[in-house]
């Protein structure tokens, strides 16, 4: 058969398969719908964006996860500042949408959910009577001002414990009190967290409204090859993708094919190899004793009383206040990654699964003793409690933190990738896709701009390479030994 070498045209009845199903997948997939593109297929091997599915166990997926920060404070980075705003409308609107479902058409999994997004406000601390954050930051948040004069109002910066300093931030100088805490900080009272599990959920099911088809499961959404056009495979600048191959034997023929797959992107898309590198994140949950026995610590940890907190530069250890009563704090101070050999001698990064009882050594010590360290000292009436299960999340970070959203060079614009959340993604979950689609369709904007392909800097290239030291270690050399394991467990 003779192949054309023209340019693949995208149209709203082009075979689109998407690959993940995390929120760079899924709200590429919702927008792609609701702007009338009729054949879109999304694949992925764990159905947790299914209600019935277990979201905390066994699953590598970022997005698979109870809460998630929303903040729009971005250093000098207007353009994620206003995508943050745009997409707080959206989940303040999703919150209207839910709360005027009745009770029993909930759709499955969002039974008791409330709100999926909470507004509790954000507090970055330290303890330095150096700010918090940095100049670049400071510039950020000014330029944030002079743009949303909202966050001018309710954006509270402490610079010391007075009684003065805590009656200007209205109300919220209990959280200080309570901390037993004096310092630095600033409280942006316009950010909050999202419920991330039962967000995907919810975009999942609005997509499948929108008409969004769903293959999930290990084999029959496990996609293990993208089908190449046999007579151009030798032709390395001359690639035509003409669909996926599952694990389950079946070829998903396609027009296009979006790789968002997280931290499995760079696996299955050598080209990105240069430019994406998968590193873990730390999370752990504390787990407060059943509400009726201890109902002030629920109310306490709540999100109408408790904000997110962080303390040191980028958020090195942060906490989210509880859900169900469980209380997530996360380290991401050092990227550990986990190089792997591939058959073809090239070394990368994967995810590795990992739920983990306490009993088990999957998060580095390392981590765990950052965060032990932070509630002993923020949340001293926690400490008895323990941890009651760790968890590494895998982030997807491109050499500059700006996510990779564009066609791979040399496929014709068969072979689309949107990836690289690089430890920020989720919170534009309702709005990323639309973005997505300017990108798909070649429209220039600021933010296609910044995510589009990029040649690496000069100089930038040993950043994505194995064994890096600095704030950069493999996690095979941080885990704790089993005997070791209970004592690091104990806060
Ligand atoms: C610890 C941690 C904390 C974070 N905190 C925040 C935060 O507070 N605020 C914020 O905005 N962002 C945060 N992020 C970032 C955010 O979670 C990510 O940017 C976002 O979730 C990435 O989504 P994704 O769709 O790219 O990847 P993922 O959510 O990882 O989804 C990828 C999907 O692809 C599937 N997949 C992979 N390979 C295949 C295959 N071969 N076949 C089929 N399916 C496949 C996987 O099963 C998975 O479901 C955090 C990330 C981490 C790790």
């Amino acid at each position: 058969m003779m192949m054309t070498t023209n340019l693949r045209s995208l149209e709203e009845k082009s075979r689109i398969a998407i690959v993940g199903a995390g929120v760079f997948g899924l709200s590429t997939a919702y927008h792609l719908a609701i702007n009338g593109f009729t054949d879109v297929t999304v694949f992925d091997r764990s159905p947790y964006s299914n209600a019935l599915y277990d979201q905390h166990r066994g699953c590598d997926a970022a997005s698979a996860d109870l809460n998630k920060i929303l903040r729009a404070s971005y250093g000098n980075r207007a353009e994620y500042q206003r995508l943050a705003y745009a997409a707080r409308e959206e989940w303040k609107r999703w919150n209207n949408e839910l709360r005027m479902i009745r009770k029993e058409d909930l759709p499955d999994g969002l039974e008791g959910v409330g709100d999926l997004y909470t507004e509790c406000g954000f507090l970055r601390l330290s303890d330095s009577p150096i700010h918090p954050l940095s100049e670049k930051e400071l510039a950020g948040l000014s330029n944030l001002e002079k743009q949303f004069p909202e966050y001018r109002l309710k954006n509270y910066i402490i610079s010391d414990s007075s009684e003065e300093e805590r009656a200007r931030t209205d109300g919220w100088g209990h959280v200080l009190d309570s901390m037993n805490w004096s310092g630095t900080g600033v409280l942006d009272a316009t950010a909050g967290y999202v419920r991330a599990d039962k967000a995907c959920v919810w975009l999942a099911k609005e997509a499948k409204q929108a008409g969004v088809q769903f293959i999930e499961g290990k084999l029959k959404g496990n996609v293990v090859n993208l089908k190449l056009v046999e007579s151009l495979e030798s032709l390395s600048d001359s690639k035509i993708v003409e669909g996926v191959m599952t694990a389950d034997g079946v070829f998903h023929p396609a027009d296009l094919v979006i790789i968002a797959a997280g931290g499995w992107t760079p696996y299955l898309v050598p080209d990105t190899r240069k430019l994406l590198e998968t590193t873990a994140g730390s999370i752990i949950s504390i787990q407060l004793p059943p509400l009726q026995e201890r109902p002030d610590l629920w109310d306490k940890y709540s999100g109408k009383n408790w904000p997110v907190i962080s303390q040191g530069h980028d958020a090195q250890v942060y906490s989210l206040p509880q859900i169900d009563g469980t209380i997530k704090i996360g380290y991401r101070g050092t990227k550990f990654t986990n190089y792997v050999s591939l058959p073809d001698n090239t070394r990368i990064s994967v995810p590795v699964t990992a739920y983990t009882t306490p009993s088990q050594t999957h998060v580095p010590v390392q981590a765990i003793q950052e965060i032990k360290e932070f509630i002993r000292r923020h949340f001293p009436d926690l400490v008895t409690l323990g941890i009651s299960y760790t968890r590494l999340c895998w982030y997807t970070d491109s050499i500059d933190n700006d996510f990779l959203i564009d066609y791979v060079p040399g496929y014709h614009k068969t072979l689309f990738v949107a990836s690289g959340g690089s430890g920020h993604g989720f919170k534009f979950a309702p709005v990323l896709g639309q973005h997505v689609l300017d990108s798909l369709r070649e429209q220039e904007t600021d933010l296609t701009k910044i995510w589009r392909w990029r040649d690496v800097p000069q100089g930038r290239r040993n950043g994505l390479e194995e064994g890096e030291t600095g704030p950069r270690v493999l996690l095979k050399q941080t885990l704790a030994t089993e005997a070791d394991w209970m004592s690091v467990m104990n806060v």
